[in-house]
Order: structure tokens, then sequence, then C-alpha cells
């Protein structure tokens, strides 16, 4: 008699599970026959829904983690065409707040962006050594447009953070992915320049001996070559280099992708993941409505004539609240936006017309 109660309240668990569980994968439903929907632990009634596109590769992975560390995200949407699966399996098992929920393939990329507030974008291939970040773009760009087109349709209020390179032209396709689909809100589209001014941080507090915390460098421009313009004239504690550390300071800052490259791992992910936390969590905090949180973007943008500029942005509830003006410049530092804008042009185009033609 208890058997058949046992093996009656059995089947009815897997009914409903079969019912409530959607396709994704949960990491709730294990060896003991449980689905997600039978269990107690609700997850998401406070906190942030993020998801990151591109989960399981070498910045997606690192990125996962540390999102499952934030204290402010409460629903952890991880997507990827390959390995979600044990990738989430792995997270979901962490002691932290953000329940993880796994998404595998572009069937499942609409279930996945659903009631996002922040989508999380490392989708792409990286450089391999000799390539330009421009080498990327054949490949790139038709990744980030796809998964533009999911974003437009399922969660067109998030908040964009891109990183897939090359960055100068992927915001521009995003940009206008979200203008065919009538969805454009050019506040809440970011392109990733975070690691620019981690690296500026580091190289400049190494060079005048302080503490990489305590600095603040702001790098304005785009994310390639000549496009990263670190404002030396600028930097927080005032410093006053010389010219051949402004030199040096300055290509260093440019090349750091191109160094990391030809180290031979791959291009950066750990120092990449690192950057994008300190995004996203940025971002967060600006929804959550603190005050004062000024990064550095790549952003739609008046600053310069050209349609897209990164600079120092304030953000807030709606993403971006306010462009500031670039500041100051010495000639040196004119001339290096000159050059920049000038390249500039050129991958914003090449973006714009990837969608348009
Ligand atoms: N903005 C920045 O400062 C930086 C940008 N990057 C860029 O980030 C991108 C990713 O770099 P890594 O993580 O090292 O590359 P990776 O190859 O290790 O990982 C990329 C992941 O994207 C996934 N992917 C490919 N097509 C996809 C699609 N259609 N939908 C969802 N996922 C897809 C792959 O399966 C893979 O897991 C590259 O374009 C790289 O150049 C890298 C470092 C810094
Ligand atoms: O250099 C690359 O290809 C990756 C990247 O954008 C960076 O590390 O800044």
């Amino acid at each position: 008699m208890q058997e058949t109660n046992n093996s009656r309240v059995n089947q009815r668990i897997a009914t409903i599970s079969a019912h409530l569980n959607p396709p994704s994968f949960s990491h709730m439903e294990g060896s003991s026959g449980l689905g997600r929907a039978d269990c107690r632990a609700k997850g998401g009634s406070t906190g942030f829904k993020v998801a990151i596109l591109g989960a399981a590769g070498g910045i997606g992975q690192p990125l996962s983690l540390l999102m499952k560390m934030n204290p402010l995200v409460s629903v952890l949407h991880l997507y990827d065409v390959v390995n979600t699966p044990g990738v989430t399996a792995d997270i979901s098992h962490m002691d932290t707040g953000a329940v993880v929920r796994g998404f595998l393939g572009q069937q499942q990329l609409e279930e996945a962006l659903t009631g996002m507030d922040l989508v999380i974008i490392p989708a792409g291939v990286p450089r391999k050594p000799g390539m330009t970040r421009d080498d990327l773009f054949n490949i790139n760009a038709g990744i980030v447009k796809t998964l533009c087109e999911g974003i437009a349709k399922c969660c067109p209020n998030a908040i964009v953070n891109l990183i897939s390179n090359p960055v100068n032209s992927t915001v521009p396709i995003a940009a206008e992915v979200f203008k065919k689909a009538g969805t454009f809100d050019p506040n809440r589209l970011l392109g990733v320049t975070m690691l620019d001014a981690v690296r500026a941080n580091t190289f400049v507090a190494e060079v005048m001996g302080l503490d990489p915390r305590e600095v603040d460098v702001p790098v304005i421009g785009g994310h390639a070559g000549v496009t990263i313009l670190p404002l030396l004239s600028q930097v927080k504690p005032p410093c006053s280099f010389t010219q051949k550390e402004i030199d040096y300071l300055t290509n260093r800052i440019q090349n750091g992708g191109t160094e990391v490259v030809e180290a031979g791992a791959g291009s950066a992910t750990l120092s990449m993941a690192y950057a994008a936390v300190q995004f996203a969590d940025a971002c967060l905090r600006g929804l959550r409505g603190d005050a004062d949180i000024v990064r550095c973007a790549f952003v739609a943008s008046h600053v310069t004539e050209l349609p897209f500029f990164a600079s120092k942005v304030r953000l807030g509830r709606c993403g971006v609240e306010e462009i500031y003006p670039l500041g100051p410049l010495n000639e040196y530092e004119r001339v290096g936006l000159e050059k920049a804008k000038k390249e500039l042009e050129t991958s914003i185009g090449k973006g714009v017309a990837f969608v348009k033609k």
C-alpha cells in the first residue's frame, strides 16, 4: 500500500515537472527526481536578472563565476551554443544567492533573455597573434546581430554590456539592430571599454609607485589601437609625467590587448572578466539608484562629431544618465584624439553598413 502511494506521488511529481519545467536545464533537477518546480526555493524575488551570452567561453566562464558572487544578482542566465550544461552545473553549486539557469543553442536564446534587466555579451571569436580586432568583424558581426535581435524581441528594456570585438563596430551593429526593431534606447547600450581603464590604472600605478586601487585614468575614444586614448593629463591623483613616461604609458595602454595575445594563451579573459564584472556591478548599482556611479564606456554620444564615442558616463536607473565632456586636453592628447576619430569613423561606418546592407 505504502509502495503504491509512493509510486503515485512519484508519478505525480514527474507529471508536474514535465509541465512546469521549461526546456532549459536546471541544476536542482538531479537523481532525486525533484524538479525545480517542486522545490521550495524561489529565488529572484529581489535583485536583478542578468544574462551572459557566450557564458561558456574564456571570458564567459570566469565572468559567470564572478557574477554568481554578486549580491545584486538574483537570477543568472548562462547562454552559449556549447557547454552551458557543464558550466551551469558547476557554478550552480556555489552557495551564493543568485539562482543559475543554463540555456544551450539558438532555440533557447529567447527563453534565456526573457525578463532580463542586464545582458552581458562576450560571445564571439577572439584574436590570435598577428590579427587585429577588426579581423574578427566577419564572424562576430553576425553573432552580435543575431543576439541583439533576440534582445530586441525578448528584453527590449534591458541594459546591454557589449564585450565582443571589434567593439568600435559591434556597438553600432547593436544600435542598428535595435533601431530596426524600434527598441533603440541609446542610454541602455554600452560598449565595455573598462579593461582599458583597468590596465591604465595598473600601468600608471606601476610607473608612479602608487596603489592601483587609488588611481583613476580616464580612457576615451574606442577599444582598438590608437582609438584607445588615455588622458594622462587628467589622472587622479594628479601626476606629473615625463614625455618618456607619457609615450611608454600611452603605447602600453593602447597595446595591452596585443601584449596578452602575443604572450600566447589567447586574448585577455581573466582580466576582462574582472573588468566586465566591475562594469556590470556599476550598471546594477546605477539601476538600483546609487548616486555618482561614473565609468568610461563606448556609447551613442554627442561629445564629438562621431555618433559613438567612449568617455566618462554617469550610470543610473535608466542606464547612461549623463555623458561628461572630455575636459581640457593637452596638445599630445589633441593629436591623439584626431587619430582616434579618423579610425573610429571607419569602424563605426562599417558596423552601421553591415546591418543596413
Ligand atoms: N571589450 C573588451 O575589452 C574585450 C573583448 N574581448 C572579446 O570578447 C570575445 C570573447 O572572447 P573569449 O571569451 O576569449 O572567446 P572564446 O572563444 O573563449 O569564447 C567565446 C564564446 O562565445 C560562444 N559563442 C560563439 N558564437 C555564439 C553565439 N552565436 N551565441 C552565443 N555564444 C556564442 C562560444 O561558444 C564561446 O564559448 C572576443 O570577441 C574577444 O575579442 C576580449 C577581451 C577584451
Ligand atoms: O586584444 C584583444 O583582442 C582582446 C581585447 O580587446 C583586449 O584585451 O583589450
